[in-house]
């Protein structure tokens, strides 16, 4: 963050997201020319952030949306994405939700269930629309991630069970207005070690076989999203090497000419571009610890609270040092207002000695921040700074 941009946030009011939206754009056009060349799709995953500011730069430069709601089409629809680009996930649609997939004609609906696959039948039959449909498969792949976000393993709730695709091709050949167009995967986020792709494409080719041999010969393979981000390093790493991990898919996987290869990223596009900015309360000098007691806490960024997430904490306000005379720094538990003992960015964050009315920068919130924020303690509403 430059001085000027520092300055103006002194006199914000906190707590606030950050979006450097300069930055936003860099990584959608590097993303962008690392899938063209080798002509794959990328779909951004609107659920890492719905912010429409963020959505209107997404859909100018030509993503796809991978949306989990109906409401999350509606607003990328609104923001300027292309329903023909739109993917649609999610163990529980409702009959609403997909009654607005049908009525905008998206891509696919990405099935999760052979009861799911039923309904949407149903309705697209009544409606006469068309529903195009790519089966969700569970490859039963670790993601070595936290638990929390795997979702590939044979014990999530997530994707078709290998023993029901053949009733899926079924019901689908059963009915006119279906269609199958792919078969979709995802395996889990904030996936760091790429060999976990590795063996997710040698699933797919398994099941792209599988397939082939019943005589569907799928169009699109949707291989998901999930790829990691560098927490430690949001300056030295601000944007991934999207052509290393492209470039393993180009390796790995069997594909057929005529097949088009799909992704869903969301953690990868964002992360990095939010910051969420944070004004020291309070420090409180305790027996064991020192205490820096922000305005901004798990209502504001859950993560920490939620899966023990590491985020960079750093002290944005340089007239601090400017003004101290030594460069002494201390190791302080950052903590929010929440009456929860979650509520904690960092334990030990060794930091220069803050002071009431510091800025602290909790960095690479960018993904899975403000769109999960909530109310909890009758919380005001965020503030936001976009940098242009
Ligand atoms: C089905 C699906 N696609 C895409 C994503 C986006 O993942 P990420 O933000 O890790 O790229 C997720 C989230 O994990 C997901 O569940
Ligand atoms: N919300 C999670 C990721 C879940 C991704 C959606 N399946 C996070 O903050 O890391």
């Amino acid at each position: 963050m430059t001085k000027d941009i520092i300055k103006e946030l002194e006199g914000a009011q906190t707590p606030l997201y950050y979006y450097d939206l300069p930055l936003l754009r860099e990584t959608l056009s590097v993303a962008k020319s690392a899938a063209d060349r080798f002509g794959y799709h990328i779909h951004y995953a609107i659920k890492a952030n719905n912010n429409p500011r963020i959505l209107r730069e997404v859909s100018a430069k030509g993503f796809g949306a991978d949306c989990v709601s109906g409401l999350e089409i509606e607003r990328s629809i609104a923001e300027g994405f292309n329903p023909s680009d739109i993917v649609f996930a999610g163990v529980g649609k409702t009959d609403r939700e997909i009654l607005i997939g049908l009525e905008n004609q998206i891509m696919s609906f990405n099935v999760e269930s052979v009861q799911e696959l039923e309904v949407i039948g149903e309705l697209a039959n009544k409606h006469q629309l068309k529903g195009r449909i790519a089966l969700r498969i569970n490859p039963n792949v670790d993601a070595k991630t936290h638990h929390y976000i795997t979702t590939g393993l044979d014990e999530n709730k997530f994707g078709i069970m290998k023993h029901e695709l053949s009733k899926c091709i079924e019901i689908i050949n059963a009915n006119e207005y279906l269609e199958l167009i792919g078969l979709h995967f995802h395996v889990g986020s904030q996936i760091t070690d790429l060999n976990v792709f590795k063996s997710l494409c040698l699933k797919v080719n398994e099941w792209n076989e599988w397939f082939y041999e019943r005589g569907h010969d799928v169009p699109v393979l949707n291989l998901g999203g999930g790829l990691g981000i560098n927490y430690s390093e949001p300056d030295e790493e601000a944007i991934v090497n999207f052509s290393n991990f492209f470039y393993l898919f180009h390796e790995f996987l069997t594909v057929r000419s005529h097949q088009q290869i799909h992704f869903e990223l969301g953690r990868s596009i964002i992360a990095n571009c939010g910051t969420l900015v944070s004004r020291v309360l309070y420090i409180k000098e305790g027996i064991k610890k020192n205490f820096a007691i922000l305005d901004a806490g798990m209502t504001e960024l859950l993560r920490p609270a939620l899966y023990q997430a590491y985020h960079k904490v750093e002290l944005l306000s340089d007239k601090h040092t400017e003004e101290s005379d030594t460069k002494e720094e201390v190791k302080y538990d950052v903590v929010g207002p929440i009456c929860e003992s979650s509520d904690c960015f960092g334990k030990d964050v060794l930091l220069p000695r803050l002071k009431r009315g510091d800025l602290i920068a909790v960095r690479s919130a960018g993904a899975y921040g403000e769109v999960m924020s909530s109310r909890y303690n009758l919380r005001q509403e965020l503030e936001y700074f976009f940098k242009e």
